[in-house]
């Protein structure tokens, strides 16, 4: 289990994290949402060490984390600066991964160098972006770290690269369970990998819920404006829309069927609300309920 208590992280006025408990079962792929600047980056240095936390503390299976020895061998945190010398070499820097790394496969990181169409000869001052968030993909999976964390780490590999590393995340981690963080703003794209979704706000969680939860947890209501109103009534509306006389409105509630057969009977259809859509709708609610306070 991975604990977060209380854990706030602040560059000195600005509150990055602010006061997040979260209790992560171990073994599950959980995608980091939020928007730009909502401390996505903040948290998860201070959950692989790499910041120390104003308050709180992270505790994974027991231990405390910050700059402990035996934890941090077990975690592996790739950001999209990659953290290596840009005059290394591809293959040294994956030579040194291996040294790093107890869990290092190196036959299969030369496969996924092989995939990425990545040349061990080149410096890294030399990778174009997509090919460093290549090689970052490499090291993270490569690693095989019990807590695996990708911080945007494919954001600049292009859709074929993407989806090969969707692909292979999925594959490896179903041969060999471990933790795996993704956090990304690629959210339809890897929806459907993840296992959990957390949703960071302004450096609090939003939301923390079973990503299958998630998918079923809202819904569209579309027909005449006064039959979805008196539908919709009593339900948090995240979004609304109208054209003419028709009215859309999305809502925070999961209808039951008779729900369903009852508003159809009135001339609603219903539709899902994807993951992507549900946070787009969380987070600028959040932001209009900030708003008017
Ligand atoms: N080194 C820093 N010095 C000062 N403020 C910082 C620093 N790093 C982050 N911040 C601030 O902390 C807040 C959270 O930033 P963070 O990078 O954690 O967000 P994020 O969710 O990862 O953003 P993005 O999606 O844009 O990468 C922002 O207000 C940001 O300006």
């Amino acid at each position: 289990m991975i604990e977060l208590h209380g854990l706030t992280v602040r560059y000195g006025s600005t509150v990055a994290v602010d006061d997040v408990h979260l209790d992560l079962p171990t073994g599950k792929i959980y995608g980091l949402l939020g928007r730009n600047g909502s401390g996505k980056t903040s948290l998860l240095s201070a959950l692989a060490s790499y910041r120390r936390p104003a308050s709180g503390t992270v505790r994974i299976d027991g231990a405390d984390a910050f700059e402990n020895p035996a934890v941090m061998r077990q975690t592996c945190f790739i950001r999209d600066t990659l953290d290596v010398n840009d005059s290394e070499r591809v293959r040294a820097v994956l030579c040194f991964a291996g040294w790093m790394r107890p869990g290092w496969d190196a036959g299969y990181a030369a496969r996924l160098t092989d995939l990425f169409e990545l040349d061990p000869r080149k410096r890294i001052s030399a990778l174009s972006r997509g090919q460093r968030s290549a090689l970052g993909a490499v090291l993270g999976l490569a690693a095989r770290a019990p807590l695996t964390i990708l911080d945007e780490t494919y954001l600049g590999m292009d859709a074929v690269a993407r989806s090969h590393f969707y692909r292979e995340l999925l594959a490896d981690y179903l041969a060999r369970p471990r933790t795996i963080i993704l956090s990304t703003h690629l959210i339809e794209e890897v929806a459907d990998i993840l296992e959990r979704v957390i949703i960071l706000d302004r450096g609090r969680v939003l939301l923390h819920e079973e990503a299958d939860e998630l998918r079923g947890r809202g819904v569209t209501v579309t027909g005449p404006a006064e039959a979805v109103g008196t539908f919709a009534g009593g339900h948090p509306v995240l979004g609304e829309r109208s054209l003419g006389g028709v009215r859309e409105v999305t809502l925070d509630w999961r209808p039951e069927p008779a729900d369903v057969a009852r508003g159809e009977a009135a001339g609603l259809t219903f539709g899902p609300v994807g993951i992507q859509d549900l946070f787009i709708h969380l987070t600028s609610a959040s932001q209009r309920l900030e708003a008017v306070r």
